[in-house]
């Protein structure tokens, strides 16, 4: 099953204390999965399977609303954020609807109550997860101890993203293009309906986790950290033929005013030359935003982390 090629991490160890050899092997899959794919499948992750059907649900009832509703919950002019409702526009490349959450104490938030709720009740443990998630990495690309963690400790730039792909009837367009992501580290669940692939040696390998599973997935800005040891794979998510399809991407990110640039431990310590130049996270931030907000006619303008590539 072409599934398989991504392994599936267990990462009960790292809840259990004392499970050395759990965590050594999960961290080692990590390792391999990260240089190898960019992505890889999270088991036992501690997010409550409950949590995350019931997520869902809120999310399938919302945007089944009548567009008059939803568009309640559309971005306010002169918003500083993205936030709440929004969606493809009528010939874009992707056919897709989203609704867009940052932390739970922010101000910025325009929220129904059930997407209140969900936001409150997940953010927790995405969080805490990716603080894990991120400690592993620390470890695999033999970073001095805490390192990111130190470095990462702005949690204001991350955020929560539920998506709607309606199912494809005649259109092809896709639910959403080929892009990576430009964060640290995501993570996404879906209803178990098919659409998602990651790009891998020119094919474009499909991925079906089984409901439940967290798909993790290594951002832009560790990949330009690391100087390409960890991939920041290209995906996209295909529409399946008369299902729609719902999921949710919670996106750990960094402070904005942090540089994102390879770290010498990749570089100097190796004798090997910088791929990227330096940059201010918020200012990839920005470039991305408006990526979506100002759409470029061709899709080669569409700005992504090789405008840093040296
Ligand atoms: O919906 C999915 O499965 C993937 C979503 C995704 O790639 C993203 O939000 O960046
Ligand atoms: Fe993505």
């Amino acid at each position: 099953m072409a599934n398989s090629v991504l392994p599936t991490v267990d990462l009960s160890a790292f809840f259990n204390q004392g499970d050395k050899d759990g965590k050594k092997k999960a961290t080692l899959e990590i390792e391999e999965a990260c240089s190898e794919y960019g992505f890889f499948l999270a088991v036992n992750h501690g997010v409550p399977l409950e949590l995350m059907s019931r997520a869902l649900q809120v999310s399938k009832s919302f945007f089944e609303l009548p567009d008059q509703e939803k568009f309640e919950y559309s971005l306010k002019p002169g918003a500083t954020l993205p936030v709440g409702y929004l969606r493809s526009t009528e010939n874009a490349a992707e056919k897709n609807e989203h609704f867009f959450m940052v932390l739970p104490t922010s101000t910025h938030n325009h929220c129904p109550s059930g997407f209140q709720q969900v936001l409150e009740e997940t953010y927790p443990y995405f969080t805490n997860l990716a603080l894990l998630v991120e400690s592993i990495i620390n470890d695999c690309l033999g970073l001095p101890p805490n390192f990111l963690k130190e470095y990462n400790n702005d949690r204001s730039w991350d955020f929560l993203m539920a998506h709607h792909y309606p199912a494809s009837e005649t259109d092809q367009s896709l639910g959403k293009t080929c892009h990576s992501d430009g964060n640290i580290i995501t993570f996404v669940f879906n209803d178990g309906v098919e659409g998602l692939e990651v790009y891998k040696d020119g094919n474009w390998i499909p991925i079906s986790p089984p409901q439940g599973t967290l798909v993790v997935n290594i951002g832009d800005t560790i990949q330009v950290m690391s100087n390409d040891k960890f991939k920041s794979a290209a995906h996209r998510v295909v529409r399946p033929r008369g299902r729609s399809r719902y999921s949710y991407a919670f996106f750990h990110g960094l402070g904005g005013d942090k540089m994102v640039e390879p770290l010498q431990h990749f570089t100097i310590k190796k004798g090997e030359s910088p791929k990227y130049k330096g940059f201010l996270y918020k200012e990839y931030v920005q470039l991305r935003i408006r990526n979506r907000t100002h759409p470029p006619a061709k899709p080669e303008d569409v700005i992504g982390i090789t405008h840093y590539a040296i």
